[in-house]
């Protein structure tokens, strides 16, 4: 089975989080089910630099006024399309924000173009000798893909929308609508009419044959109105399409037995090795070399991700013998406030502002726990990497994440089953106490191994996921 994958990021091209993670590692998750995925991105100068081998395999004369070449690459096991249309994609800047950190004013029309650019492949004679059977789009940079098939020659092909986080919507005054080469019924309730706005991720969840979310959890959530956003009316009418389907890691590239990012690699056995880990950490965060657990957080700074909540803790922290190291950007402020702390609390806090992929390996690879307090998590992946790194996860019971940690209360810890802490409700308070009894655990040696080890045992790999997208496509093709 062929399938078109459409997103924005894709690991390890362009990454600006867990969406880029998924993308890039379902494909391959997907082969020994018989499918081949072929994935379109845009052809940002971060991607187009990265791809010495590409070649020309198609093109679009006029995409919104300017022609646009689809090239095709290889790349660490990924089968590429990339959409090269220099006016919209070659910036300065990252994939959504210039340089000073501002949406680019003309978004709408570059993942229209993307979503446009995918629905003519799909339907038309872009790419010669290639059609996918299923498109699978991601958020709502790629949610146009359906409505474009709607009004274009894929009308009969199959989609699946999944949602990595409905917070994002993808929302544009309705003066964008004439750019967006849509007939004029398309600007209504049953497409992409949104309170008076065009909304990207709105037409797509109107119109893909199956609507997706990253966990289970996450799917009843945003069917209510504190998470869905304005979205859950919709969502509610669409039920029967809607599934939960719990992310998975990379388990090659995160193995903690054979991660070239880390100082030392280890295994389920030889945890003691961590600790060589951990010195490299101390000496990056400038930490005091004293006992005591270090816990980490590595994160957008976001009201979403409870950075606030964190900044409000990390006193207690130090008072209660912890240390703490963040990896983070994003808001200015939290930012500000988490630096801040570093400086009250030289040699126990330790903060890296920005973004680093390798360190954030090196962190799950030294460190005791990390803190995941987020208000809304669709899945989250920080807590996989936890897991499989020994890191143990102390996390918000919400979403994915409530899906994914086996809270250590008597009774898992009991049936040694437990590979972490939750805490609701997510307030400053509710994440002091779970640092508490993880400090409690930590104090016991054999509780804590316990933890990692279980946590290490977890499967969080691809391969039960794998199986449910199998079977969602399969049946969205049975049904034609
Ligand atoms: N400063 C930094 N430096 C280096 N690496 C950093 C970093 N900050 C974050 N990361 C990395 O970025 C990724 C973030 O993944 P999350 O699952 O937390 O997702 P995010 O909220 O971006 O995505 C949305 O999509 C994903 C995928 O479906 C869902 O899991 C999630 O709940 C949803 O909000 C992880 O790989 C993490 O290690």
């Amino acid at each position: 089975m062929n399938v078109l994958s459409v997103a924005s990021e894709v690991y390890p091209l362009v990454k600006t989080g867990g969406l880029a993670d998924v993308v890039g590692a379902l494909p391959s998750a997907l082969q020994p089910h018989g499918i081949r995925t072929r994935t379109l991105v845009p052809g940002y100068p971060a991607v187009l630099h990265k791809l010495k081998k590409r070649k020309t395999v198609g093109g679009i004369d006029n995409l919104f006024g300017h022609p646009a070449k689809v090239l095709a690459a290889e790349y660490d096991g990924l089968d590429l399309l990339v959409l090269d249309q220099p006016a919209l994609y070659h910036r300065d800047g990252g994939p959504y924000l210039d340089t000073t950190g501002r949406d680019y004013p003309d978004n709408f029309r570059r993942f229209a173009a993307l979503s446009l650019a995918a629905a003519e492949i799909a339907g038309d004679d872009v790419v010669p000798g290639w059609k996918p059977e299923i498109v699978h789009v991601h958020d709502w940079q790629a949610a146009l893909t359906p409505v474009y098939m709607r009004f274009g020659s894929a009308r009969d092909l199959p989609t699946v929308l999944t949602i990595h986080n409905i917070a994002f919507q993808g929302q544009f005054g309705a003066s964008v609508f004439p750019e967006l080469s849509l007939p004029s019924e398309a600007f209504s309730m049953q497409f992409l009419e949104y309170y008076g706005d065009v909304g990207f991720l709105k037409g797509g969840l109107q119109t893909a044959s199956a609507i997706t979310t990253v966990s289970p959890s996450y799917s009843q959530e945003i069917l209510t109105a504190e998470f869905g956003m304005g979205l859950d009316g919709l969502l509610a009418s669409r039920l029967a399409s809607l599934a939960g389907i719990v992310n998975g890691i990379d388990v090659d590239t995160w193995n903690p037995e054979t991660d070239p990012y880390i100082a030392q690699n280890y295994g389920p056995g030889t945890l003691k090795k961590r600790a060589a880990n951990r010195k490299v950490l101390e000496e990056r965060f400038g930490l005091d070399k004293t006992p005591g657990p270090i816990f980490c957080v590595i994160s957008r700074l976001t009201w979403q991700k409870g950075m606030d909540l964190l900044a409000q803790v990390t006193d207690d922290i130090v008072a209660l013998g912890g240390k703490l190291i963040v990896l983070g950007a994003g808001d200015v402020a939290l930012e500000g406030a988490l630096m801040a702390a570093a400086s009250r609390h030289r040699g126990h806090i330790g903060m890296v502002p920005g973004y680093d992929e390798p360190l954030s390996h090196l962190m799950q690879a030294g460190s005791d726990a990390i803190l995941i307090p987020s208000r809304f998590e669709p899945c989250g992946l920080t807590q996989l990497y936890g897991l499989r790194y020994g890191c143990v996860p102390i996390v918000a019971r919400t979403g994915g994440l409530t899906d994914t940690v086996i809270d250590a209360n008597e009774a898992a810890l009991a049936a040694r089953v437990a590979t972490g802490f939750q805490f609701h409700p997510v307030t400053a308070d509710g994440l002091r106490l779970a640092i508490r009894r993880a400090l409690r655990a930590y104090n016991e040696p054999k509780v804590w191994a316990r933890l990692q080890n279980q946590g290490m045992k977890s499967d969080v790999s691809w391969a039960k996921s794998a199986e449910r997208y199998a079977s969602l496509y399969s049946g969205l093709l049975a049904k034609g």
